[in-house]
């Protein structure tokens, strides 16, 4: 399969596709179709996550996810995501949208303003003022934010982890939190329209990827052309 980025505006380079979401709501599932897809319609495809996506920001996730970082407290947990992301951003996402790759990222800024800010209450200033640090000139093109009630991602995470309905990191008593991380996404998807596309992640894996796909597609119509082009 020839990888050949497809035509974008001169010197405009990748685009850059965030997924946002609870959790097990379908984020790594749908960005391996999407990639998938792309690939298919001969787009280069650079798949990442974060926290993480390089090696120094790997190693702050391994920290991060062990909840030893809010022991410092909210604000230097903010810091550190912020941390990794420059690393990330210039090591990693900045470079391949500049050789012109499509770049998909699992979870990106919009988490840090959902579970450091609305939930963590971390400054809004705090928040923002990283986020233009560490992204800098590189925003999202578009976001897709998988939204499904908070039952239905903790029970897929849960199954993903093998672990009964009443086991401990997904407890019932942290269903309100996920409540209101979902209404925090939402009105994120609210406010800026142009960038985020809120994704209904109800049904089998099928339904919710053509979903994103028409919304890609949507997006970016050169993409059906391109796509029935690479199968012939
Ligand atoms: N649409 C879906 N319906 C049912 N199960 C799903 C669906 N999408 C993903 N899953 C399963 O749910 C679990 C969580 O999905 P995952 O993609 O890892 O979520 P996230 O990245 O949002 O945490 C995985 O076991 C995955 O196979
Ligand atoms: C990117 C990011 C993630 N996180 C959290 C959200 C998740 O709980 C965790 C990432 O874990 P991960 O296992 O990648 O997510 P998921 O459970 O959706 O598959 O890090 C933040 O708190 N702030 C951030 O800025």
């Amino acid at each position: 399969m020839s990888a050949v980025p497809i035509s974008a505006p001169a010197g405009a380079g990748g685009r850059f596709i965030t997924f946002e979401g609870g959790e097990g709501v379908g984020k790594s599932t749908q960005l391996r179709r999407l990639a998938e897809r792309l690939q298919a319609a001969g787009v280069a495809v650079t798949v990442t996550r974060e926290p993480g996506g390089s090696p120094r920001a790997e190693q702050l996730r391994a920290f991060l996810l062990s909840g030893k970082a809010k022991r410092y407290g909210t604000s230097a947990e903010t810091a550190l995501i912020a941390a990794g992301r420059a690393d990330h951003v210039d090591r990693l996402i900045r470079p391949a949208l500049k050789r012109g790759d499509w770049v998909l990222c699992d979870r990106f800024i919009d988490s840090t303003r959902c579970y450091q800010g609305v939930l963590g209450q971390a400054p809004e200033r705090l928040i923002a003022g990283l986020e233009r640090l560490a992204a800098r000139d590189v925003m999202p093109d578009l976001t897709l934010i998988l939204d499904a009630p908070a039952s239905v991602g903790l029970g897929r995470a849960r199954r993903r982890a093998g672990l009964d309905a009443a086991a401990d990191r997904f407890e019932s008593e942290d269903e309100s939190f996920h409540q209101r991380l979902r209404e925090a996404f939402i009105e994120i998807a609210r406010h800026e329209p142009e960038r985020c596309l809120l994704i209904d992640a109800l049904g089998d894996a099928d339904a919710v990827a053509a979903r994103i796909w028409d919304g890609v597609v949507r997006r970016w119509p050169e993409l059906a052309t391109q796509t029935k082009e690479a199968a012939r």
